[in-house]
């Protein structure tokens, strides 16, 4: 038996499973690599056992997942890789039509809470894969997340851009949270002591990588792209850690989509272990 363990590609997650791979045993672990709203799907159908999730992907199915605790890919301000490119300021957005990418499922949602319920926006949203400026041809804004944000922000500068980390935490006052570790309920059943074992490691190897970001920025395939001082930078601006203050932006983010009708409906957190982070 191996757990089979969802790996998101995108530098945000290469601290956790650069550190997890060199320093543990993971023999026991089939490693899965995608975007996160593929990787939704697999853990939804049982294809993957855990994997750090679309923070709304436990909203949508909480009957079938846990929590595992103290992780997460979460922000209190900027988050510098979640934005809204616009050829207009964010103001005269209403009414529009704004293009979104198809590898998001938690920062759609976000996008849409903030438009909707903080600015007044009436806006019709399409997914689309297209790369930047050809999406920028066609809509007034585009959703962008991970390296394709990073690398737009990057590599193009004629664009406005809104940090949703930031427009979240100006409007609330709260951490946003794009990504629990999810894991299956069904897998905790039948694999106890594997999703322990796991568990532990995750929050060993997330401590490891805070003390080791200029080492694993060193080698770290990203370094293709982004020089080792902006991807240090960006990591350190990333909180991956999941305290009550998070699971507080959580709940107002689950919240906030149920009322919007983005959820069916407003879930109980249940982490594993068993606290429900109060
Ligand atoms: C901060 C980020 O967090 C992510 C955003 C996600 C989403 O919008 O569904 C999912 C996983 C995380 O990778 C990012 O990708 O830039």
């Amino acid at each position: 038996m191996s757990l089979a363990i969802g790996q998101i590609e995108y530098a945000n997650c290469t601290p956790i499973f650069s550190a997890l791979q060199s320093s543990f045993d993971c023999s026991g672990y089939r490693f899965v690599r995608g975007v996160p709203s593929h990787l939704n799907r697999l853990l939804a159908t049982g294809e993957i056992d855990v994997c750090p999730s679309s923070s709304i992907e436990y909203g949508k199915h909480s009957d079938r997942y846990l929590i595992l605790p103290d992780l997460s890919i979460s922000a209190v301000g900027a988050v510098k890789s979640v934005f809204l490119f616009s050829t207009v300021p964010i103001e005269d957005l209403d009414g529009a039509v704004i293009g979104m990418t198809t590898e998001s499922d938690t920062s759609v949602a976000l996008l849409r809470i903030i438009l909707a319920k903080f600015y007044g926006f009436a806006n019709r949203f399409e997914r689309t894969p297209l790369e930047i400026k050809a999406a920028l041809d066609q809509f007034p804004g585009l959703l962008l997340i991970g390296d394709n944000a990073l690398k737009g922000r990057l590599m193009h500068d004629g664009y406005r851009v809104y940090d949703l980390g930031e427009l979240w935490h100006r409007f609330t006052g709260l951490p946003f949270v794009f990504a629990l570790w999810l894991v299956r309920r069904a897998t905790v059943a039948a694999f106890p002591q594997e999703v322990a074992t796991l568990s532990a490691d995750l929050i060993r190897a997330k401590l490891l990588a805070y003390d080791s970001y200029p080492l694993i920025a060193e080698s770290a395939v990203e370094r293709g792209w982004i020089d080792q001082a902006m991807l240090v930078d960006y990591w350190r601006t990333i909180s991956y850690d999941l305290t009550p203050r998070h699971l507080e932006g959580v709940r107002r983010f689950f919240s906030s989509a149920f009322e919007l009708g983005l959820l069916s409906s407003n879930p109980e957190i249940e982490v594993y272990g068993g606290s429900s982070g109060t």
